[in-house]
C-alpha cells in the first residue's frame, strides 16, 4: 500500500505526472472532484481533454466524497483487482466544500469568533469536519492512492477574504495529507521533484 501526493501550480504537469504514476496499474478509479458547470465552456473543454487522454479501462468516479472511496476497498467495483485510486484534485475539492458549506461571507472578526448563533461559524465547523474526515480516511486507507493538489500561496496575498481563507485551508490540508503519504512529489514546469520518499 502506497500513498502519494503530487503537488504543483497551474499547468505544472502535476495531473500528467500523477497519471503516469498509475499508468501501469491493471485498474484505476479516477476520482474527479470538480463539479461541472455546463455554462463554463472553457472548463468543460478542459475536462473533455482530460477524459480523452485517460486509458479506456480507467473508471471515472465523479464525486466529492473522497473519504468514502478511500474507506471502501473494491466495494465500488466488485472486481477481483483492487483499483488504484487517483484523486484529482484536492484544491478543487476544497473550493467545492467551501461552496457546499456556505462559506462565502466575510466574518465580522475572524480572529475573535462571535456567538455560536452567528451564521459564519456553523459553515466553518462543517468544513472543518469534512476536512478532518478526509484526512482521517487518508491516514487509515488500505487502498493505493495518488492525490493531486495545487500548491498555492507563493504569489501575492489574495485581496479578498475568501481567497485568503481558501489559500490557508489548502495549505493546511496539503500539509496534513503530505504527513500521511509515503511519497510527496512537487511538479514545476513539467518537472517532478521528490520531496519525500518513505516507501
Ligand atoms: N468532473 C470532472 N472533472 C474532471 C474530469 N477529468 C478531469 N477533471 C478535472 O480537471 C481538473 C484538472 O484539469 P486542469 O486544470 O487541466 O489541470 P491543471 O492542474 O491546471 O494542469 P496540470 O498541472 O498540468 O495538471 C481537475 O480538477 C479534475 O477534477 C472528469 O472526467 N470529470
Amino acid at each position: 500500500m502506497m500513498r502519494t501526493l503530487v503537488l504543483g501550480g497551474a499547468r505544472s504537469g502535476k495531473s500528467t505526472h500523477a497519471e503516469q504514476l498509475v499508468m501501469g496499474a491493471a485498474a484505476v478509479d479516477y476520482v474527479a472532484t470538480s463539479a461541472v458547470n455546463p455554462d463554463d465552456a472553457e472548463w468543460v473543454e478542459r475536462i473533455a481533454l482530460h477524459q480523452a487522454r485517460r486509458p479506456g479501462h480507467w473508471r471515472t468516479l465523479e464525486t466529492a466524497d473522497i473519504a468514502s472511496v478511500l474507506r471502501t476497498p473494491s466495494a465500488l467495483s466488485g472486481e477481483a483487482v483492487e483499483p488504484v485510486v487517483l484523486v484529482d484534485c484536492l484544491g478543487v475539492w476544497i473550493t467545492r466544500m467551501m461552496d457546499e458549506c456556505g462559506i462565502w461571507e466575510e466574518p465580522n472578526s475572524p480572529a475573535e469568533p462571535t456567538s455560536p448563533a452567528e451564521p459564519v461559524e456553523a459553515p466553518r465547523a462543517r468544513l472543518q469536519r469534512r476536512i478532518d474526515e478526509v484526512v482521517a480516511a487518508v491516514e487509515q486507507t488500505r487502498r493505493e492512492v495518488v492525490f493531486v493538489s495545487n500548491e498555492v500561496g507563493q504569489g501575492v496575498v489574495p485581496a479578498h477574504w475568501s481567497g485568503r481563507f481558501f489559500r490557508d485551508q489548502l495549505g493546511i490540508l496539503n500539509t496534513r495529507v503530505a504527513a500521511a503519504c509515503e511519497r510527496v512529489v512537487f511538479c514545476t514546469a513539467g518537472i517532478p521533484m521528490t520531496l519525500k520518499d518513505a516507501s
